[in-house]
């Protein structure tokens, strides 16, 4: 294949935060083994060399957990040795790191800026409402170490964005959430947070109601739009993605495609699985150390996982705006396999509809 990503994950689900809302850890309870450790050498080095023999212009490592940072610096370094070691074709490599931010250090600052890291850190708004959720193992905020440690990557030039996540009580708060958070970054992704498909009732009741999802879309796109008619573009993943729509390109955010890829996940263990959302027991496509991620993508599993998605319920197939919604993520959709946040973004578009014609060619031209 031309283009080959996948997410690898050092640290399996372990953490040294205990976010209220984590939806990774409500997925490792429920799998048989909750985590396979720090990944071996041996097995990175198998995910390595694999994506080299397999793709043949470009690929790109994601890493990820859990916390990515608790594999240690070495994994890292081990991680850039091999990617030189096998990359006989010479192909264009991108590394990202997803990172709760909180042992970020003069080392790892110079590292990611060495080898050209694009870091995300999540970060949920100023510390009252960052502080909320995101705890130390000890349920003390997080925010001040946090902030420290962006100031860091700053110093040292790493390119970073933020990932906030937006819960039924933040959204309330959006308007403080991008004066903070834009201060910050220039690049932003708000990510409305996930119920955990367990019946586990410590992270169940975070998410959005439709209403609350309306509000926030609406209160997001006007702050940002109003931004952009000022001069200052922020880049917002989710905006930028309608933005593109609306003036015909074809969005890179998997949740508008109207059908799940396959991300390619490579837990600590060597197994895969075909979405962050989805790594449970029954989604184990293989092992890297046993096929390739072509064999997988070409397995029972994963078509299955796939066809899934193609599911359209009889009201999308009418829907005007189907082009720039295309009924959500798979994990973002109700027992009827519907977009639960339909009936909030159809609200949206009606309200919005020349603002974001008129927002679509303003950020064209950006
Ligand atoms: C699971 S974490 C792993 C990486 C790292 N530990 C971190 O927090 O950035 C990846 C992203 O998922 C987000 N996340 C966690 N729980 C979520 C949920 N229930 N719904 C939506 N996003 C969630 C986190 O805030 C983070 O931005
Ligand atoms: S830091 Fe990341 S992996 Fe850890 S609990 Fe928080 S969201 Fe989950
Ligand atoms: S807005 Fe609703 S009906 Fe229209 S495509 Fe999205 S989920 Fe389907």
């Amino acid at each position: 294949m031309k283009y080959l990503s996948v997410l690898i994950k050092p640290a399996s689900s372990l953490c040294n935060m205990r976010c209220r809302y984590c939806f990774y850890r409500a997925i490792a309870e429920e799998r048989t083994t909750s985590s396979y450790g720090i990944m071996p050498g041996e097995v990175l080095e198998a995910t390595i060399r694999q994506v080299f023999e397999e793709a043949e212009e470009s690929c790109a490592f994601g890493f990820q957990g859990g916390e990515p940072t608790l594999a240690g610096l070495d994994f890292f370094q081990k991680a850039i040795e091999l990617q030189k070691r096998y990359n006989k074709k010479n192909i264009t490599v991108v590394n990202y790191f997803q990172t709760n931010g909180l042992e970020i250090n003069d080392h790892w600052a110079h590292f990611f800026a060495e080898n050209k890291f694009l870091l995300g850190i999540s970060l949920d708004g100023p510390s009252d409402l960052h502080n909320l959720n995101r705890l130390s193992f000890d349920r003390t905020g997080t925010y001040g170490r946090i902030i420290k440690n962006i100031e860091m990557l700053k110093k040292y030039g790493v390119e970073f964005n933020l990932l906030t996540v937006v819960t039924g009580y933040t959204s309330r708060k959006i308007t403080k959430i991008y004066h903070c958070l834009s201060q910050i970054s220039s690049y932003l992704q708000f990510i409305p947070c996930l119920d955990s498909l367990s019946k586990n009732p410590d992270i169940t009741e975070f998410s959005m109601n439709t209403e609350s999802f309306f509000r926030y879309y609406l209160q997001l796109f006007d702050l940002w739009y109003a931004d952009l008619k000022k001069g200052k573009y922020v880049s917002i993943r989710h905006i930028d993605n309608l933005m593109g729509m609306l003036v015909g390109r074809s969005p890179e955010c998997c949740a508008l495609q109207g059908k799940c890829s396959l991300q390619m996940v490579v837990e600590s263990d060597g197994g895969v699985y075909p979405c962050d959302f989805y790594v449970y027991d029954k989604w184990r496509m293989g092992n890297v150390s046993e096929c390739s991620f072509q064999e997988m993508a070409s397995s029972k599993i994963a078509k299955e996982f796939i066809a899934d998605s193609y599911l359209l319920p009889k009201e999308c197939e009418r829907c005007p705006i189907y082009g720039l919604c295309r009924n959500g993520c798979k994990r973002e959709r109700d027992i009827n396999g519907k977009y639960m946040y339909c009936s909030s973004f159809k609200q949206f578009c009606m309200e919005r509809w020349q603002e974001l014609l008129d927002a679509a060619s303003l950020w064209c031209n950006h």
